[in-house]
Order: structure tokens, then sequence, then C-alpha cells
């Protein structure tokens, strides 16, 4: 199965651009006040557009085809009906401590596919997923936030990738936190996860995507896979 990647947090043509050249396969929009990558929902929109069409426009069918991922924490109806109607995502991301109730929620009201994000640091905190099995589509395991963190996402730390080893090769998941060129060979190689999720490590500065990091990390993935 060809690798999924997702770039996360974009706010600027040029870093989506550089991502969508890179190859992503999924593209991320962060709408949570508190983060540095927070983008409004009409600039998302305008911003998915012109990766449609515009300055950013893709030249393949893989960029074309690439997915747009709406990235909220403990939404409310509301803001979500603003950002579906504003963004158009093909994918909801939910990071907060939404429940498997609101999961399943979420997915009928936007018919759209859901992205549930799970902090893991040891086996057990796998064990979470559990009720979401046939409720999320996907799973993204990402570091628990350091102590004092705002951010429940976002926040460049690993965690220790080898408690993934039990998982079951039928769950399908993006494997996230504190990846970025140096260490995504090592992940790819330990872990052969489905997909891959990078925000932190391919920024100069907290939120400020950088696009010859962005070109790096996807270099690097390249090679990890030749
Ligand atoms: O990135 C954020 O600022 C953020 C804020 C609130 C909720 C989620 C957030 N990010 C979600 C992502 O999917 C990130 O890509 C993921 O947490 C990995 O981030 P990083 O460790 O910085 O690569």
């Amino acid at each position: 199965m060809p690798l999924d990647i997702k770039i996360c947090g974009l706010k600027t043509p040029e870093a989506l651009g550089a991502a969508l050249v890179g190859g992503a396969t999924h593209f991320g929009f962060i709408f949570f006040d508190k983060s540095p990558r927070n983008i409004t929902p009409d600039d998302a929109g305008r911003l998915r557009a012109a990766a449609l069409g515009g300055a950013a426009a893709p030249t393949t069918e893989r960029e074309v085809e690439a997915l747009a991922v709406a990235v909220t924490v403990d939404a409310g109806d509301a803001f979500l009906d603003e950002i579906v109607h504003a963004v158009m995502p093909d994918m909801l991301q939910l990071h907060g401590k939404e429940s498997p109730q609101r999961v399943a929620e979420v997915k009928a009201r936007y018919d759209l596919p859901v992205m549930k994000a799970f902090s893991i640091a040891e086996a057990a905190d796998l064990e979470k997923i559990e009720p979401y099995r046939g409720v999320a589509d996907r799973f993204l395991f990402d570091a628990k936030p350091p102590k004092g963190a705002e951010l429940p996402g976002g926040n460049g730390v690993p965690f220790d990738w080898r408690v993934l080893a039990g998982l079951e090769p039928s769950i399908d998941y993006m494997l996230s936190g504190g990846l970025n060129a140096s260490n995504i060979a090592e992940a790819l190689r330990r872990v052969a996860p489905p997909g891959i999720d990078i925000s932190s490590g391919v920024e100069s500065a907290p939120g400020e995507k950088d696009v010859g990091l962005i070109e790096d990390f996807f270099h690097a993935v390249r090679d990890a896979e030749a």
C-alpha cells in the first residue's frame, strides 16, 4: 500500500503548494484559536480553492486527489457547520476528547470520514480506541502533550513507537508526533504505518511552515521508501 502523508497546519499557498508537489495525500487546516497554526474557515476555504485552481494549482493527478482535512478540538455543531460550509473538507480530524457517540454524530451530520486522534504514551493508551472501532474511519496516534502545553497536538514531540508493536494490522491509522526529516526513516522502518502526519517538523518557527523543510521531509520519505 502506498504511504499516506499528511502535512498539517497549513496557512499559506506556498506551503500548501510545496506539500502537494512533494506528494502529500492529505493536507490539514487547524481550527483551534490557541494554535499558532490557527486559520479561519474563510481563509482555509480560499487556500483550498487556490490549491485547486489558483497559484498553488496542482499539476498532477495525485496532487489533485490530495484530501483536505479539517482539524478541530471538541468543536460544536455551529463551528463545524461554518468550517464544512467554507472549506468543503474531505475529512474531519477530531483532536479533542470527543466521545464515540460524538464521532458518530459528526460523521452522520456531514457525511464525511472522521479521523479520531489519540494521545499515546504507553501500550495501555491504545485500549482507548476500542469503543471507536467501526465508528471512526481512521485513527491518528500522536504523542501526549508535554506538561503545561496548551495544544493537544502540534507539539513536535514523538512518543515511544514500540507501543504500536502489538497493534492489529487491520487498524488504519496515521503515525504522528515529532516526525521530521531526520527521524522519518527510522519511524517507517520500525513501525511501517499506513500513514504519517507532520507539522512542527517542517516549520522554521511555531506555525511557520518552511518550503525547504517540506521538501527535505519528502526527500527523506522517498529515500526511506527506496
Ligand atoms: O498543530 C496544532 O497546532 C494542533 C492544535 C490543536 C489540535 C491539533 C493540532 N495538530 C494536529 C495534527 O494533526 C498535528 O499534525 C500532529 O499533532 C503532529 O504535530 P507535530 O508533532 O508538530 O508534528
